[in-house]
Formats: structure tokens, sequence, C-alpha cells
């Protein structure tokens, strides 16, 4: 693609009403603008509730309406001079480098007002019901207000990471950690069945338009750098790749004639250009393709099987898992984070649990030591396919295992009977693992298992992903989640349909449904609607009760 004139990329992001974005400022770093999405609430005008509510906003400049977007020109580069005043200063490190060190960085004081800015009380503290709503939380003890102290404390510790390549400066710093609110990941790319980059390009705006957290670039197909090169310039969200992807085309999909020399070569290039996370599949190792011969679905992970492929037609050790220190160097270098990805992962919930899943694990967790000696921050990938009783043995063990690194979990998918709906399948699982300390949940879309995703499956991946980490959140009890819901529950119980609409994950939807059956303009304050009438509608009567015992 030479240039870019498909369509207005800024009209994706106009179906929010009554929300606009605003910034707030650091107090270390004056510089540092932190973007937040102010929805208004206008409730009956008559009562003295919040005007507004502050939702963390990942949709970069493109919300903005005073901002000026061309995609061929991208994004601003944010970070530039940050990275570059730091380096006189304080010479070259990854994040973890600086926080071992002491050093909080402008990305670890963006990150810290991110995430406890909607940590605001929207209503006057009921000390019963938050003793109440906290009473069986046991799991976690999350600070009311995130510090970029203990933002640094947690980089530092390997607990989080902040994946920020030093050259993408587009970048909006984010935090992939248990004590911070649940992320979402979602997959694009093309692959050569199907590809064009304006394509990715719609579908990297409908992915932040949704709310993700981070992307990552799969692609297969043609074109793979320059695709890469389009989607890096203009996102504001940490883009993660799995290299040897790109090194197979270039050995022209023949897995034998892969080796270190060309992997490496593909790191550096992608380096270069701004990736921010890589996925490495350095944890399989030769004897443990054995353990998957019993398997129901083999090995699903595709950077899996082509390294098993490569392990067993020569015979010999993974070449990632051997030079795993020079890789680590590499990254260092670029303050890539490392994501370990899960080669063994089960594909079929008879393959959950086994023995080839949890043996990779361990080998993870040795490799996650190695990564932390040379400061390169790390999180671990998991599964996969996995019924509900089982997935709290996996966080169990990548804890263990992983001296709590973060986890990065695909789905788990908890049933295998409903192709079509895995987002749905998935989504369960996601919401069951980030309660219990995942950190970033990968998406899973409806097209799963039956073809390469276009930006509507994009978009309910998306809204099945945000609801789960937003259900972990609060089952966390973060301090920043509830206040969402109550600001909801207070317009829906005061029949304030506009406010709904305008609070709600997917505003549109939720107009479109209300109005199929009471049209809009003179049913926008009735006191019920079509489910119930007028006549049964209970939250209207309770309404009349309370009202009947003031007036008594
Ligand atoms: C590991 C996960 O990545 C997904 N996956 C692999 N390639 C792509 C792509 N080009 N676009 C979207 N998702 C992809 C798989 O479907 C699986 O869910
Ligand atoms: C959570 C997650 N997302 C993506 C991948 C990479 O895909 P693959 O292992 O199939 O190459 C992975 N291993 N884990
Ligand atoms: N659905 C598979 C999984 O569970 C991925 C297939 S495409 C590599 O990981
Ligand atoms: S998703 Fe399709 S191409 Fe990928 S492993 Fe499954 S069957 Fe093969
Ligand atoms: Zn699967």
């Amino acid at each position: 693609m030479e240039t870019f004139n498909h369509f207005d990329p800024k009209e994706i992001f106009q179906d929010h009403p009554e929300s606009h974005k605003i910034y707030l400022e650091g107090s270390i770093f004056k510089e540092i603008k932190v973007p937040i999405r102010e929805i208004r609430i206008n409730g009956n005008k008559k009562k003295d509730i919040p005007k507004s509510f502050y939702a963390y906003d990942t949709s970069g400049a493109y919300s903005d309406k005073n901002s000026h977007i061309n995609i061929n020109e991208g994004l601003s580069p944010i970070r530039k001079n940050w990275l570059l005043k730091r380096k006189p200063i304080h010479g070259g490190a990854t994040q973890m480098g600086y926080a071992k060190k002491n050093i909080i960085t402008e990305e670890m004081e963006f990150v810290a007002i991110r995430e406890s800015h909607h940590n605001l009380k929207l209503f006057e503290e009921n000390n019963e019901r938050e003793k109440r709503l906290q009473s069986r939380n046991k799991k976690f003890t999350i600070p009311k207000i995130i510090t970029p102290e203990y933002v640094r404390n947690e980089i530092a510790n390997g607990r989080a990471i902040i994946p920020a390549n030093i050259n993408h400066p587009e970048l909006e710093p984010m935090i992939i950690g248990r004590s911070f609110l649940t992320k979402v990941n979602a997959n694009i790319g093309n692959s050569v069945i199907n590809s064009s980059i304006e394509g990715e390009i719609e579908k990297l705006l409908w992915s932040l338009r949704w709310g993700a957290d981070t992307i990552m670039d799969l692609s297969t197909g043609k074109d793979i750098k320059e695709t890469r090169e389009w989607i890096l310039r203009n996102s504001p969200i940490p883009v993660g790749t799995v290299p040897i992807y790109q090194a197979l085309e270039k050995v022209g999909g023949i897995v034998e004639d892969l080796k270190w020399e060309i992997y490496r070569d593909t790191i550096i290039e992608q380096a270069e250009q701004g990736v921010d996370y890589f996925t490495v599949h350095s944890g399989i190792l030769l004897p443990y393709i054995s353990l998957t011969r019993n398997r129901m679905t083999g090995i699903v992970s595709r950077g899996g099987a082509i390294m098993a492929k490569w392990c067993t037609s020569h015979h010999k050790e993974n070449f990632i898992y051997t030079h795993f220190q020079e890789l680590c160097e590499i990254m260092r270098h670029y303050d890539i984070s490392l994501s370990l990805g899960d080669a063994l992962r089960p594909g079929s919930i008879a393959d959950a649990n086994d023995e080839a899943q949890f043996s990779e694990l361990k080998t993870l967790g040795e490799l996650t030591k190695i990564a932390w000696k040379f400061d390169v921050q790390t999180m671990i990938e998991g599964p996969g396919h996995v019924p509900m009783h089982l997935i709290e043995e996996n966080m169990e063990k990548q804890i263990e295992y992983c001296h709590e690194a973060p986890f990065y979990t695909l789905g788990p998918l908890t049933t295998d009977f409903a192709p079509g709906y895995d987002h749905i399948t998935s989504a369960i699982g996601a919401a069951m693992i980030g309660w219990y300390g995942c950190a970033m949940l990968c998406y899973v879309t409806p097209k799963e298992h039956l073809g390469l995703p276009n930006k509507d499956d994009v978009k309910q991946g998306l809204i099945a992903y945000k609801i789960a980490a937003h259900a972990s959140d609060l089952a966390k009890c973060h301090p920043a989640a509830r206040s969402w819901d109550d600001a909801l529950s207070y317009a829906r119980f005061h029949f304030h349909w506009e406010d709904q609409f305008h609070l709600a994950l997917d505003p549109a939807t939720a107009r479109k449904h209300h109005n199929e059956s009471l049209p809009e303009e003179k049913n926008l304050h009735t006191p019920y609607c079509s489910m119930c009438g007028p006549r049964f509608c209970s939250m209207r009567i309770s309404t009349q009760i309370y009202n009947a015992e003031i007036n008594l």
C-alpha cells in the first residue's frame, strides 16, 4: 500500500455520545499527558450526583476531536523526548533496569495515573456495603491509589511489565501485572488466504475502539514487514509479534531450513521497527515432544508446532533455548518484553493440564530467571483449552513455577462443543483466570478454529473480553472497578435512559435494543421498558414504595 485513503479513521470513534477526551498531567513529569475518556452524566438535573465518569481510554489520538490524524504520517511520537532526555542522564536501560536502580521513569508515572484516575468514588461511602462486597475477597490487596513508586517496585520485582520498545515512540504506556487492571489483547494480522494492509489498519482501529490494551500482529501472509510498519506507526498501544512466523517465511516455509541466525536477524529487524513484545517458543524442549503423542489434538501452538518439527527433524535441541542469553541481550537493548510462549498448551479439553504442558511451564520459570538477570521484562503465556475445574491449578502452578511473573492466557476455552461461539466459551474461562490473578487475557473471536477474523469478529471478541476483564477486576475488589457499575446501576434505577446508554460498554447496541420496542422520541424518560411495561415494572413499583414512605 503506497498511501492510505480508504476511510476516515475518526469515524470509527464517533459512536461514543457524551464522551470527550481529557488529559491528566504528571506531577513528577509535567510533560506527560495521560488520556482519559470523560463520560458526562446528566441525571435528572435535580439531584446532586456526580456530573461525569472517567473511563480508562485505549483509543489514542483517534478519539480526540482536536487531534490531526493522518494514517500516512502515523501518530505523533509522544515518548520521543522522554527517551532522549533520559539517555544522557541515566544511560539507556529497560524499565526493569531503571526500576532496579530505583529510578522512576515517565512511563511508570504515566501508568500510575492511568490505573488510578477512575478510582473516583461516585457515591458516598457506605461502609456496610463495602464490607459486604469485599467480605469474600481473600486473594488480593490492591492499593487504593497506584503511585509511581508502587509501579517501580512491581516492575523491579518482575511482577509487572511495561512493554515499550525504545523504537515505538507513538506508544501510550500501559502496565501488565496482577495488581493492576486486567488487560486484554486482540490478535490481528493477515494470512496467505486473506490479506490487505488497509484491512489490517481497519482491524487495528476497531481493536482500539473496542478497548484492546495490546495487539498482536500475527501475520503469516504477504508483505509481513510492511504491514507491521503501518500498524506500528499508527498504534498507541503495545504491539506484539511471534518472530518465528516471519523467520519461516524467509526460508520459504521449509521448517528444516530454519536456524538461529535467521531467527536472530528477524528479531533485530522487528526490534528496529519498534515491536514491543515477542512471543518466543523457547520452552518446548526436545524430550517434551514425545509427551504429546497420546494427546487428543497434538501441538496446537503454531510456533510450537514449527519448533517441534525443527527439533525432531534435526534431532537437536530448540535453537531459541540454546541461544537464550543472546536473545536476552538483543531484547534488553531495545527494551522489548519477553512473552514466553506456551508451545505445549492444550488444544482440547481432553489435553488440559497434562505432563507436556506443565513440563514446559517449569522450563518457562527457569528461563524467566535468566531473562530477569538481563533486566528483560517477562511475562508467561498460558492455555488454551481447560475445563473450569482445572483452571485454578494453572494459575497456582504458574505463580509457583514462574516466580510471580505476569500470566497472559489465551482464553482459556472451557468447552470444545461450540465452534462459532468460542468468544463465549473462552470468555468464561478468561473471567475465572483473571479473578485468580491472570494479568492479561488474549481474546478469542467467534472465528476461532474456523477462519481468519474480520473486523466484526474483532469487535465481538473484544466485547466478550472487556466483560471478562472487568468482571475479574470486580471479583479482585480492584478499587477502580466498581464505580462504573455503580454509575450505570444508578442511571438504570432512576430511568435515566440516556445516561445508561452513554455509560454502556457498547452504547449504540444498548440504545438500539431499547428503541426496538419503545421508539425513542416519545419514551426516553419513561419509567419502564417493554420487558414488563408500566404496571409490572418492579423498579418503578420500588420507587413508588419509597416515595410513599417519604410522604408518610
Ligand atoms: C494463538 C491464537 O492466535 C490466533 N491467531 C493466529 N493468527 C491470527 C491472525 N492472523 N489473526 C487473528 N488471530 C490469529 C489463533 O486463532 C489463536 O487463538
Ligand atoms: C496467549 C498467547 N497468544 C498468542 C500466542 C502465539 O501463538 P502460537 O503459540 O499459536 O504461535 C501464544 N502462544 N499465546
Ligand atoms: N485454537 C488453537 C489454540 O487453542 C490455535 C489454532 S491457530 C494456531 O491454541
Ligand atoms: S485454526 Fe485452522 S489452520 Fe490453524 S491449526 Fe486450527 S485447523 Fe489448522
Ligand atoms: Zn483451540
